[in-house]
């Protein structure tokens, strides 16, 4: 049986009056890789932000319908993601942006635990140097940066940078982390490290990535959702969506006529 983590119900998003997301219902599967895809402007960074309700904050932005997160395979409860704390929502559910942007005035060590200083939680020394140690192993960026922990992360290079933004969502131990085109800034080769990064991530987090870069989904995506103009065009496993679209709108993206 398909393992899903996070499941949204008609979600739809709006700034003022201008509706950008339009009635996406919606599964993401545990442990897995899934691409939002689609042309500028239709709607995939304000879908993504409302699964970790920072859509709400923008002016005027309006979300309506449901997003459940489903922490426990086992036990299979839903948490409506709108009936919590927005502050749990996001440790639970982290992201990571186009450009890099560790904090400026943080060291690497302080980047990494950022967000257990920021939530007001205490780690004792000890604690705080494992985490930082095996979170900066895990995007293998311990050995690169070992020696100068006490320097700040703005010091490193752009795929560098936004490996160590990966660590300091992954240091929360979130269930879901979301990639808002990631490598957009990156040159091809820091580009490649964060695609190998992503897909060694998948066994302990589940990643949901933006991309308007077919051939980026098409490479790391277990699952691809399609969308156009604010609606949930198409969505799937990756190789049946990539070879047998069943949407004319999708096979038009594919083959690069629209975007
Ligand atoms: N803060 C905002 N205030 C008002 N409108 C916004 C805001 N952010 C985005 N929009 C509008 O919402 C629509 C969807 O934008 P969104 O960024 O979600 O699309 P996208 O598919 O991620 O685009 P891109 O690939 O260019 O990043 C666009 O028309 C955009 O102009």
């Amino acid at each position: 049986m398909i393992d899903i983590v996070l499941r949204t119900e008609n979600l739809t998003a709006s700034y003022d009056e201008h509706v950008v997301v339009k009635n996406v219902s919606l599964s993401i599967v545990r442990n897995s890789i899934t691409a939002i895809m689609g042309p500028s402007g239709c709607g995939k960074t304000t879908l993504i932000r409302c699964f970790n309700r920072m859509h709400e904050l923008s002016p005027k932005a309006r979300v309506e319908g449901k997003v459940y997160l489903i922490e426990n395979s086992y036990k299979r409860e839903e948490i409506d993601i709108y009936s919590i704390d927005p502050m749990l929502v996001r440790r639970k559910i982290g992201m990571v942006f186009q450009r890099p942007n560790p904090f400026p005035t943080m060291t690497i060590y302080e980047n990494v635990i950022a967000g257990y200083i920021l939530n007001g939680i205490k780690l004792k020394k000890s604690e705080a140097d494992e985490i930082v140690e095996e979170t900066l192993k895990k995007v293998s960026l311990w050995d690169e940066v070992k020696d100068r922990l006490n320097k700040r992360g703005t010091f490193l290079s752009g795929g560098q940078q936004q490996r160590l933004c990966i660590a300091r969502a992954l240091a929360m131990k979130p269930d879901i982390i979301l990639l808002d085109e990631p490598t957009s800034a990156l040159d091809p080769v820091a580009t490649m490290r964060i695609e190998e990064l992503i897909e060694q991530l998948k066994d302990t987090v589940t990643i949901v990535i933006v991309t308007h870069n077919v051939g980026q989904a098409g490479r790391i995506s277990d699952y691809v959702a399609f969308m156009y103009l604010g609606e949930l065009i198409e969505y799937g496993p990756t190789d049946i969506v990539f070879t047998r679209p069943s949407h004319e709108k999708t096979e038009e993206f594919l083959a690069g006529k629209i975007g």
